[in-house]
């Protein structure tokens, strides 16, 4: 497949990535105004790295955006007159709807929208997508994409503003209660390195048990939690101080955040 990142940051070096160490590419056109920062990735086989992201359209079939909302509607007009039937555009844009796409580059084009995380570097991300109706025709192609760099899910657009909280933020939420683990682990007498192996593989444990096992959460800590033993009074501690409620209160921020910027920019 033939795909361009337009705005190689975070997100798009991430999937830069992911697309490379899992051969997913024929050729990949890597754009930023400023190339320094991607220079590591400039020895790859088909790998091309440019500030040119006309020749880069031109170029590929799959264009991938991976810009700050503020810059999607200017490269957006750029490069419009470049777009052809052989265009997929995949916007992991955050707030920015598919009408708002459509306005600036038609309705006729196939407009995807795909909200991934970073863990797409490594082939583990859970990704997303939406697409508007001529899109809904270039689905499977996303799918194709995405699925070989973690896991997807078709969503309405409506949803797509909560899948970013849960999903691209939640790598960052997940990060910190894993710090945090880490943290305390070393408060038990581990050293850092050792703390955090134990806590890195055992969250990597506890949500393979549900993906493997499809079961519900409290089913698993039913089997961990020994009547007046140590892991039910861990656990109720947790919840006296408001661990259930302070992740939840803390997403429905990020949610509400979303909402602003939304507003921001229309
Ligand atoms: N970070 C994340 O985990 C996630 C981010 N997103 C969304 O992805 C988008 C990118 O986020 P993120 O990667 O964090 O942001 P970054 O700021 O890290 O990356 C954006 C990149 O765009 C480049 N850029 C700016 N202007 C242009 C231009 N005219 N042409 C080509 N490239 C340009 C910038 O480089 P330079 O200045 O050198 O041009 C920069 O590296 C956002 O819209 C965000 O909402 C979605 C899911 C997860
Ligand atoms: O924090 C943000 O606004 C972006 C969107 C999701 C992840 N990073």
């Amino acid at each position: 497949m033939k795909i361009a990142i337009i705005g190689t940051g975070n997100l798009g070096k991430s999937i830069a990535k992911g697309l490379i160490t899992n051969n997913a590419i024929t050729t990949l056109y890597l754009t930023k105004r400023n190339l320094e920062d991607i220079q590591d990735l400039e020895g790859y086989k088909n790998v091309l790295l440019t500030t040119d992201n006309i020749e880069a359209v031109k170029q590929s079939d799959i264009l991938i955006f991976a810009i700050q909302p503020a810059h999607f509607e200017n490269i957006l007009r750029d490069i419009q007159p470049y777009l052809t039937d052989k265009h997929v555009i995949i916007s992991t844009i955050t707030g920015f709807l598919i009408p708002q796409i459509e306005a600036l580059i038609g309705s006729d084009q196939y407009i995807i929208r795909a909200m991934p995380n970073t863990a797409i570097a490594v082939g583990k991300s859970m990704t997303c997508l939406c697409s508007n109706e001529n899109g809904k025709k270039r689905l499977k192609i996303a799918e194709a994409i995405f699925n070989r760099l973690g896991h997807t899910l078709a969503i309405p657009e409506a949803q797509m503003q909560a899948a970013t909280v849960v999903c691209a933020s939640g790598v960052a939420f997940w990060m910190r209660l894993i710090r945090a683990t880490t943290q305390a682990a070393i408060q038990l007498g581990f050293d850092a390195k050792e703390a955090q192996e134990l806590a890195m593989y055992t969250s990597e444990g506890a949500a393979n048990l549900l993906i493997t096992n499809g079961h519900h959460p409290e089913e698993e800590i039913d089997r961990v939690t020994t009547p007046k033993g140590c892991t039910i009074e861990g656990l109720n501690e947790m919840e006296h101080k408001g661990l259930s409620s302070s992740l939840i209160q803390g997403m429905v921020a990020s949610f509400n955040k979303i909402n602003n910027i939304k507003k921001e920019q229309i």
